[in-house]
Order: C-alpha cells, then structure tokens, then sequence
C-alpha cells in the first residue's frame, strides 16, 4: 500500500517548459503608503537567508501525512494533475500537446501554466487528503493598494501568498539572492532583489501571513516572514531557488507550508543571528537603477552588494522618503501609520505644493510651528487615477478627503496627466465660487494640491456616499444633480466621467459632482444658445436621459402645471431652475 508522502515524492512533478530568460527584469516598487500600514510587529526588518527552508517545509509535510494511506481508488485521475499528463493529452491511440506546457516566456504565461498545473494539484490533494477546499484568487489588501497574485485560502482560513514573476525576474533574482542577511529599507526604489525581497515582506506583513512562494512555475524561491510578540526583529527568511524540473520540492514545501498552518504544526525555525555581519542591498538612490530618468518604471538591475558591520549600518526606521526631506523643508506630511505606532515606525511622505496651488488649508490644519501633518485613517474608495481616504490633521477633529494618486513610474503617466488635469478643474471651480460665480459649491471644497514622495495629492471636503444607481434620485434630486452639470457647462467645462459614482452625496442633503480627471474645456453653444438655440449639448443631453428627465419632465408639467422645478422657456430646451437664479436666461446676462 502506498502512503500519501511516498505518492507526493514520487509523482508531484511537472512539465518543465522551456523557460525564456533573456528578457530584461523589471518588478514594479512598493509604496509609501502600503509602508506605513505595516504594523511594525510585522515589518520585516531583515533578510535572511535560509538554506534549510525548502527541506525544512518536506520534512513537515513528512511529519503531518505521517503513515497516512493513498486511497487507490483517486490515483488514476490525480494521477492525470502531474507530470507529461499535463502536457500531452490522450485521444484514443493519439497524443496531443497542450501547446501552454511547451514555453514559458512572461509573467502572464507563467500564471497560465500555475493555473493549469499547480494550483488544480494542490486543490485536488488537499480535498483528497483533508476534504479541504482550496482556493486562490487575487487579493487586495482592504484599504490597500498592494495586489498579490494569489491568495491560497483554504475554507475561510488564508494560507499561503504565490507571486507570479516571469522567468527572467526569477532568474535575476535568483542569480543575485544575498549570501547572508541583508537589512531590510523601507523604501521605495532599490535594485531588483530589494524590490522583490521587500515586496514579499510587505505583501506578508500586510496581511500578518508567514509563507510566500515566488515562481514562474519553471523555478522558485519560498519566502517565510518571522514575527511572533516576544520577537523585536521580525525578519524575512528566504530560500535559495531551486527549480521543479524533475523534483516534487516545490509542491510539497508549498502543501506543507499550507497543512502546517492548518494543523499548527510549526516549521523548523529560521534562524537568525543579528550579530553576523550583514550585506547590504545598495539603495536606489542617486545614480540607482529606479531613481535613473531611463527606469522610472523599476526596471532595474542588481548592482552587486557589498558587506557591512551591523553597527555601521544606518537606522532603518526612518524612510529614505523622510532622511532626504530633512534638508528641503516639505509643507505638508501625511501617513497611513497608525498614531498608535512608535514613531519611529510611522512612514511619512512629504509634500509641498504645486507651483499654482492657490487654496488654503483649513484652519484646523495649523500645528503651531510644527509642520502640518495628516492621518489618513479610512479607505473610501479608488479609482482608475488614485485612492482616496478619510482623514484628519494633528490636532483636529474634522475629517476631509485625501486623493492620492502615484506619480513615480512610467506607467503612472496618464495618472499624472489626469491628476493635473482634476487640479486645474478644482482651481477654476474656487475661483468661480469665490468670485461669486457659482452661489453654491459643485464640487468639494478643495484645500489643496500637493506633490511629493512620488505621489500627488488633493485634499477636499468630505463627502457622503456616492450613487449606485442613477434610479436611486428622486425627481427633485435629479433636478439637483442635472442643475450640477449644468452649472459645470455654464462655467466651460465638461464632466467627462458622468457615472453614478461620480455624484456623491452631502450629509445633511444636496450633491457634489466628483472625479474631473477627464474634465476638458467646453463653450457650451446649449447654454449660450449660439450659433443655434436647437443645439443640443452632448453631455446635457445624455445626462437628461439617464435622468429620465425629458420622460418626468412632460408628465410632472401635465400634473404640476406651474410647479415644474423645469423651463422650456429658454432657447426651447430643459434647463433647470437653480436656486437663486430666477431663470436660467438671467445668468447668461
Ligand atoms: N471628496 C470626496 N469625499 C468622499 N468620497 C470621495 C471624495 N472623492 C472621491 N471619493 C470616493 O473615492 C472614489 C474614487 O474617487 P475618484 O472617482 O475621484 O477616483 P478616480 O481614480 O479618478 O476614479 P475613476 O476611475 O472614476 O476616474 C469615489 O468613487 C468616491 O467613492
């Protein structure tokens, strides 16, 4: 009879796809923001190699399946879960190739073949095995910006982070692992192996988990994050690679790492010693692949190590973000720390204005002569350009909205232009409403637009939810938000983005159009009725008939007679009465 550990040993193995390894080797940063919403139990100070991991994982599955029989009556079809099985399916006397199995060239082919390979293996035998049903599926942390590729869940328990890099990312990484520790720099930017080392600590401390495996399929490198309360260095441990070709190593580490966290069997520990002396990864600084014009998307490579003594090494506790905006006196800070963290764990990013910010912060934004500084303490929402939390400054109590959006890749381009482009509709909506063109607000009040730290942000006046639903307004509030839009065309500007979630609610009543990313200036001919008062305005005429408001406005002026909140009067087409204006002609005079 075989046991499970012997069926494993033997047959857990896969098609080795022909791995494409010269292309260059780039991995994205990680974010200040994310940064700062590591609970420092769990921000990694060190990396530490470990050369025993995988074994050490083998030998704890070993432990946990024990003598444990393989039911015979499963071999056939998991059987077909491994090996050429995969690759080559059978018709009758004939064999097909599955043309997935053959190379391997990017991360995307890579996720592919862990789809088709791997992770059904796994789900099969931890079923078979336990009757556990295992799942992986793409995870944002909540809140957060920090996207893993999988998240092994097993019922409701979160078990194992998979990272999927393409054969040239893991190659390079794997060339260039550290020999001994490394100390840890929480900081955007850095070569290659810092970025990824410090991906998969924060990805792991995010979420408080202990294991991540790194693979392109064709090789990995098992991540294990070391914290427990007794412990002030949390470390990251990480293995060698190692490949799958013609070895069932990976699978087993990876089902033992899973059955170890759901039996609570612990793993062999990883040891280390903060005495020994440290490598250091050099920090992107100047001259370092990610701060280099060329590589602002982070594709840069590893620029060799070289060894320090643990006490010469700098403190990590301050970011490089924090250190270089010592010396150029930053206006505005803000973090995703909790106050509850020690400040030396707090991560800050440092803002100053932009050259034509005219806004003015709220009063309660004074700190004395200290500098003003925000807590952002509650993701609202994200979008294609940023996220935007709640928050609050040092010493007060009333909350505003914060949008972030990244500027430091390349790929972050289009967010920059969107960003700048929502600053200059915000700027051009306060000075309408504090020259007295617009009565009331139509937009958040907005307090500011900063830049700094490879971010972009704007503060603005909290508001309440956003629509669902466009059939969610009553009439008159679709009088209301119609009236919005038209006092945006009136001013020059067209919207660009009219979605529910683009009208978000005032507590206490009313509405505010948000989100002017794809804003563009406008001579709205509906409202100024030239050169023809039939002219029919695009984004007028869209927004009355996702309002329904042609339909309502018939049958309410059929029922209502005078009382219809809508004139005709004016150039023949539905314009709304807005408070204060006695009819939509007068503000055109
Ligand atoms: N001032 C605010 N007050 C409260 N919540 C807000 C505010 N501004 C934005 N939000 C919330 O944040 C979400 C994202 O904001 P926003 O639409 O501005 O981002 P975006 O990245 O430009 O989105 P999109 O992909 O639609 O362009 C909104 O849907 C809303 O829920």
């Amino acid at each position: 009879m075989t046991k499970w550990r012997e069926f494993l040993v033997e047959h857990a193995k896969f098609p080795f796809p022909h791995p494409v390894e010269n292309k260059a080797a780039g991995s994205t940063d990680i974010s200040l923001e994310d940064v700062g919403r590591v609970d420092p139990k769990w921000r990694a100070k060190y990396a530490v190699p470990d050369e025993t991991l995988v074994q050490n994982l083998c030998r704890t599955l070993d432990n946990i399946l024990e003598d444990t029989i393989f039911p015979d009556d499963i071999r056939a079809d998991l059987l077909l879960k491994f090996g050429r099985h995969l690759q080559f399916l059978t018709f009758g006397p004939r064999e097909m190739e599955d043309r997935t199995w053959s190379t391997n060239r990017n991360e995307y082919e890579s996720r592919m073949i862990l789809d088709k390979g791997f992770f059904p293996a796994a789900a099969f035998c931890l079923e078979a095995y336990g009757g556990y049903l295992f799942t992986n599926t793409v995870e944002h942390v909540e809140r957060g910006l920090s996207k893993v590729d999988y998240l092994g869940m097993v019922d409701d328990k979160r078990v194992v982070l998979v990272e999927a890099k393409s054969p040239s990312v893991m190659k390079a990484v794997g060339d260039s692992l550290p020999e001994h520790t490394v100390e840890l720099n929480w900081t955007p930017g850095g070569d290659l192996v810092s970025r990824v080392l410090l991906k998969a600590a924060l990805y792991l401390g995010l979420r408080e988990m202990e294991w991540l495996f790194l693979t392109c399929h064709n090789s990995w490198i098992i991540c294990r994050l070391v914290s427990d309360n007794d412990n002030d260095n949390p470390f990251l441990a990480f293995s060698r690679i190692f490949s799958i070709e013609g070895s069932s190593q990976p699978f087993r580490a990876f089902m033992g790492a899973i059955l170890s966290v759901l039996n609570g069997v612990p793993v062999q520990a990883s040891e280390f010693h903060p005495a020994v002396a440290l490598d250091t990864i050099p920090e992107g600084g100047e001259g370092g692949p990610s701060s280099s014009p060329k590589d602002i998307d982070g594709s840069g490579e590893y620029r060799g190590r070289s060894t320090a003594n643990i006490s010469s090494t700098r403190p990590i506790t301050r970011s490089r973000a924090t250190a270089s905006h010592d010396a150029v006196e930053s206006e505005l800070m803000f973090t995703l720390s909790s106050p509850h963290y020690p400040e030396s764990f707090q991560v800050w990013a440092h803002l100053h204005s932009l050259p034509n910010n005219a806004f003015a912060l709220p009063h309660c934004a004074e700190n004395g002569n200290e500098k003003r500084r925000l807590w952002l303490t509650r993701h609202i929402g994200s979008g294609s350009t940023g996220n935007v939390w709640e928050c609050h400054f040092d010493n007060g109590d009333d909350l505003f909205a914060i949008k972030v959006v990244k500027l430091r890749r390349r790929s972050d381009v289009e967010c920059q232009r969107r960003f700048y482009n929502e600053f200059e509709v915000y700027l051009s909506l306060e000075i309408a409403y504090q020259s007295g063109q617009l009565r009331d607000r139509i937009s958040p009040h907005c307090y500011g637009a900063f830049e700094g730290d490879g971010t972009g942000v704007l503060i603005l006046g909290l508001c309440g939810d956003t629509l669902k639903d466009w059939d969610e307004l009553n009439f008159s509030e679709q009088t209301q938000v119609y009236g919005l839009v038209w006092e945006l065309h009136r001013l020059g500007i067209i919207h660009g983005d009219l979605e529910p979630r683009n009208i978000a609610r005032v507590p206490g009543g009313g509405f505010r159009l948000i989100d002017f990313s794809e804003s563009v200036r406008h001579s709205c001919m509906e409202i100024s009725g030239k050169p023809n008062k039939h002219y029919k305005c695009l984004e007028l005429q869209a927004m009355r008939g996702v309002l329904k408001l042609l339909q309502r406005h018939a049958s309410v002026r059929a029922n209502l007679g005078p009382y219809s909140p809508y004139t005709d009067q004016h150039h023949g087409v539905l314009t709304p009465m807005l408070p204060g204006l006695s009819s939509p002609a007068a503000v055109n005079s």
